[in-house]
């Protein structure tokens, strides 16, 4: 089956200046799929190319088959777009901003059935400017919703939300998802993006630092894990320092600190066993995605070339 979004080779500048170079993804169907990476990454850019909303320089868009720009019709009635908040008037109700957009589209959903789901049925007199974040949130997904898209892009759709709001914001895009919906989703939070991406394109200075599942940029990032322990008797440095995959080691107050990767670990323990050395206050910590993220688009670290 073709992928629902094809991005290749993308690239737009601004003022002479690269802001997207050379960006390729493909976004399969039932996918959430995330686009991370630091401000000014270029990931706005990125989706509001995919959205039509920006002309590329370069490269090929296409969304379900048609390109952005050129087939806009079609591509905006496959596709969902949230809106920026100041796009939508605060003297808006909730009704009939849901009533305006449904009429946008030819084969719009209901909207109350939408509401009801959205957790948004009595809130459907208030006015946009009075809702809490949360609900204006809600409301954003109901609106990317009412055209009953194949494929919604979310940008930034929690920034600004409490940890309940964005938790509850967390399933509902679970739950679009589990509707068949396709989710094309912008974020700045490494635990968002942990939590919901079947798959992440870390985006570094206009280009793609990394594609893979979260498990494996975790897996990719140096010190993967991170193993401590106080030894019961001394350990030999130089037995230390031939750990396999070993990223560091460190030695502070009697107790070692080393970072590698799963064989590291496995390796250690045989090490201790050997030596008849017990591991006392054993523990290890498997990095997050925060890590790999640092990792990725770290200026000192590899080149994209090199990560790709
Ligand atoms: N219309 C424009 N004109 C000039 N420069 C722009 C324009 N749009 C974006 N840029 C610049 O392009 C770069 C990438 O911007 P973009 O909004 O795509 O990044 P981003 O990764 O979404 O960042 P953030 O996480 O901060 O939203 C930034 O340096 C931005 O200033």
């Amino acid at each position: 089956m073709p992928s629902v979004i094809e991005v290749t080779d993308l690239r737009k500048s601004y003022g002479g200046r690269a802001v997207v170079d050379g960006v390729s993804f493909a976004v399969e169907e039932g996918e959430i799929f995330g686009i991370l990476g630091p401000n000014g990454a270029g990931k706005t850019t990125t989706v509001e190319c995919v959205e039509g909303l920006r002309v590329p320089d370069g490269g090929r868009v296409r969304v379900t088959g048609y390109d952005p720009v050129a087939d806009h019709e079609k591509v905006a009635r496959v596709l969902g777009a949230q809106l920026q908040q100041s796009e939508l008037q605060a003297k808006f109700t909730v009704r009939e901003a849901l009533e305006l957009y449904a009429a946008f589209y030819p084969r719009s959903a209901d909207w109350r059935p939408l509401a009801e789901r959205l957790g948004l049925t009595d809130k459907l007199g208030t006015r946009f400017g009075k809702l809490s974040g949360g609900q204006q949130q809600r409301l954003f997904i109901a609106l990317a919703l009412v055209g009953d898209p194949r494929v919604v892009v979310l940008d930034e759709l929690t920034t600004g939300l409490d940890p309940r709001a964005r938790r509850d914001t967390w399933q509902l895009i679970e739950d679009v998802r589990a509707s068949g919906v396709t989710v094309l989703l912008v974020t700045h939070f490494m635990e968002e993006a942990q939590r919901l991406c079947d798959r992440i394109a870390v985006i570094d200075k206009g280009r793609i630092a990394a594609l893979d599942t979260p498990a494996g940029l975790i897996r990719r990032s140096a010190g993967a894990t991170v193993i401590s322990f106080t030894p019961s008797a001394p350990l030999d440095e130089r037995d230390l320092a031939a750990l396999p995959a070993l990223a560091s080691v460190a030695y502070k107050d009697g107790r070692i600190t080393l970072s590698g990767t799963d064989e590291t670990v496995d390796a250690v323990i045989t090490l201790l066993a050997r030596h008849h050395i017990t591991a006392r206050q054993l523990r290890v910590v498997d990095a997050t995605l925060d890590d790999a993220f640092l990792d990725l688009t770290d200026d000192n670290n590899r080149t994209p070339e090199e990560a790709a």
